[in-house]
């Protein structure tokens, strides 16, 4: 058994105010006895327009915020996966992507957002993520951890059931979405998409999410969660707080073996039956 912890914030356009905020969240993990802290996408800023989004952007190698959590990580041993932007190839947009900063306060691993949210929902959210955002083109394959095999997915991935599937059939035990998810879709799709990503790849779904309101347009849903290979929801936060929050669960691989022993779920099987997938 191995304790790994998720944190919520509300990121807002300053940097450094994000980074105390999450200088918090290793705290707390730490205290609590976590392996991994895992953070929200878009931890180093969330901005009021694309044109603001696009001009907080930073390499990672230059990157307070960055520098900072590898500073954290190096100290405490304690490696961190988090949801920060990168310069695009195209001056005028920037990556969605999630680091793997490892107990070294390396970045280890990163893999960029596939799926972008653009969506015109009436009387919902409208937001079109393309607008200032590069879509990633493969995904990472899952790596070798010190609390089990991590992949990563982040936020509207999450309802792309292939992808985790993928991920799944590529050694993934523990499979995370750190997110910022909208507060009316979070309500209607949430928390059931975690679960069900849980039960279809018989793997542990770690999902960190932003909370709160970040600035007079954008308000996250919150409620991450760490979800078990059962679907049962081990740990879960509110909807925002204060103060920066974790929830900590126990990652247990006997129970992820003998689940996938006791109901194999091998898909592959029938692919040559429906190949339209
Ligand atoms: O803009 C940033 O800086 C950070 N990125 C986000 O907040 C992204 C893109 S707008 N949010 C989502 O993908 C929400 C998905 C969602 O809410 C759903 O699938 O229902």
């Amino acid at each position: 058994m191995v304790l790994v912890a998720v944190g919520q914030l509300t990121s807002t356009a300053s940097m450094v105010h994000n980074l105390a905020q999450c200088r918090v969240l290793v705290k707390k993990a730490v205290h609590a006895g976590a392996k991994a802290l895992f953070l929200p996408e878009a931890s180093d800023y969330v901005a009021g327009s694309a044109e603001e989004t696009v001009r907080l952007v930073k390499p990672a190698h230059d990157s307070e915020f960055v520098l900072g959590l590898q500073q954290e990580a190096r100290r405490e041993k304690l490696p961190i996966h988090v949801g920060v932007h990168e310069p695009g190839v195209d001056a005028g947009k920037v990556k969605n992507t999630v680091l793997w900063i490892d107990e070294c306060g390396e970045v280890a691993q990163r893999y960029q957002k596939i799926h972008l949210f653009d969506v015109d929902i009436k009387d919902g959210p409208v937001l079109k993520e393309s607008n200032c955002v590069e879509r990633g083109t493969g995904i990472l394959p899952p790596f070798d951890t010190p609390v089990g095999t991590v992949a990563s997915a982040i936020c509207f991935d999450l309802r792309f059931p292939e992808i985790g599937l993928a991920l799944k059939r590529l050694g993934a035990d523990i499979i995370t979405f750190p997110s910022a998810f909208t507060v009316p879709t979070g309500k209607a799709h949430w928390e059931i998409l975690l679960r069900a990503r849980a039960i279809e790849t018989q793997s542990y779904v770690i999902a960190a999410a932003q909370a709160g309101r970040h600035n007079d347009k954008r308000v996250s849903y919150g409620h991450s969660m760490i979800v078990d290979p059962w679907g049962t929801v081990l740990a879960e936060l509110g909807d925002s707080s204060n103060e920066p929050e974790i929830a900590t669960a126990e990652i247990d691989h006997d129970l992820l073996r003998k689940i996938r022993l006791e109901m194999p779920l091998n898909r592959r099987t029938y692919v040559d039956i429906y190949p339209e997938i």
